[in-house]
């Protein structure tokens, strides 16, 4: 902290966030930690001592993750290429064990982050405790992909089809912090690649989280003019995406937040994951950092 914040003033911040306390007192909060906001290693330490003290302040933080440039670096490490059709990345198996390893990587240095800031996080995948079941994405027909020739098989890509909470719900009575990759089972036991803002959504669901947060590298939904929406309801959002002020990886995040709204989800919030300590400013302050969608 600043040195020139006197002691008094520090004890009014912590009073200040009194409010909030009550408001997520024994509020469960999802928190989609990008691939892209999870950078340099000070922003890291921000974000894992942010959720810890969550936890600490009786919220029940669960850490989804991604890690999409992490396993781009990797495949082209080993010389494979990377392929994405609509975000989703086209999955053969080789690049499926690519996937589990650098998600399961990446999952044990955010364990190690928030465990160094003294939480106690447990590293799961969707795989745990039957957790989240996915579908496997049939391959789309040429004329929905003109221009790429033959029909898009995305191979091992899913989307959830159900998610079983117990193992989250037993973290949310206890003193442990789930951190969850994106990898999911089939109901015929193939390991799938889920894409993690819908997996987030998924779990948020079926948690009935308070709020979803997602951890990205953009201050939020931009407008037209390039100036952040700080506010906009499932229909505004709908509209945006038709007109084509919302495109690309934006898509699908505000399409699993309208999703998350409609399962039951409180509120959802688009945060830039690279702003220091982002998740108390939204969270625990009355300052609303980002886009919020609401109903
Ligand atoms: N209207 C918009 N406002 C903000 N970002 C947008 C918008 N439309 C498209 N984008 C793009 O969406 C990106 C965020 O999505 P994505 O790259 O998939 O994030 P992540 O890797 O964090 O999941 C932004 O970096 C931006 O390039
Ligand atoms: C099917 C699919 O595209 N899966 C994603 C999973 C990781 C992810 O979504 O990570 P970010 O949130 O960092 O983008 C992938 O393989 O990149």
């Amino acid at each position: 902290m600043a040195t020139d914040v006197s002691p008094l003033d520090r004890a009014r911040i912590l009073a200040e966030a009194l409010p909030q306390l009550q408001r997520y007192d024994d509020a469960t909060v999802v928190v989609k930690y990008g691939g892209h906001a999870m950078g340099e290693e000070h922003a890291a330490r921000d974000f894992a001592r942010d959720v810890v003290m969550l936890k600490l302040a009786g919220l029940h933080p669960i850490v989804v993750h991604g890690g999409g440039p992490q396993i781009g670096s990797m495949l082209k490490r080993l010389n494979i290429e990377s392929k994405f059709h609509d975000g989703l990345r086209i999955t053969d198996g080789a690049t499926m064990e690519v996937v589990e390893m650098v998600l399961g990587l990446v999952n044990k240095q955010i364990v190690a982050a928030i465990n160094a800031a003294g939480g106690r996080a447990i590293g799961l995948s969707g795989k745990d405790g039957n957790m989240v079941t996915a579908r496997k994405l049939a391959p789309l027909m040429k004329a929905s992909s003109p221009g790429l020739g033959d029909d898009v098989d995305l191979g091992f890509v899913g989307e959830p089809e159900s998610v079983d909470p117990t193992v989250l719900e037993l973290a949310s009575k206890s003193d442990l912090i789930p951190v969850v990759a994106p990898v999911a089972t089939s109901r015929w036991g193939e390991t799938l690649n889920v894409n993690a803002d819908t997996f987030a959504g998924a779990i948020a669901g079926s948690v009935r989280a308070r709020r979803l947060l997602f951890l990205t590298d953009v201050s939020g939904v931009l407008d037209k003019e390039k100036q952040l929406i700080t506010k906009m309801s499932i229909d505004q959002a709908r509209r945006r995406i038709a007109d084509g002020t919302i495109t690309g990886g934006m898509i699908p995040k505000v399409e699993t937040c309208m999703d998350a709204l409609e399962r039951g989800v409180d509120g959802v919030v688009i945060l830039d994951g690279k702003v220091p300590h982002i998740v108390l400013l939204e969270l625990l302050t009355d300052h609303g950092a980002g886009t919020l969608v609401t109903r």
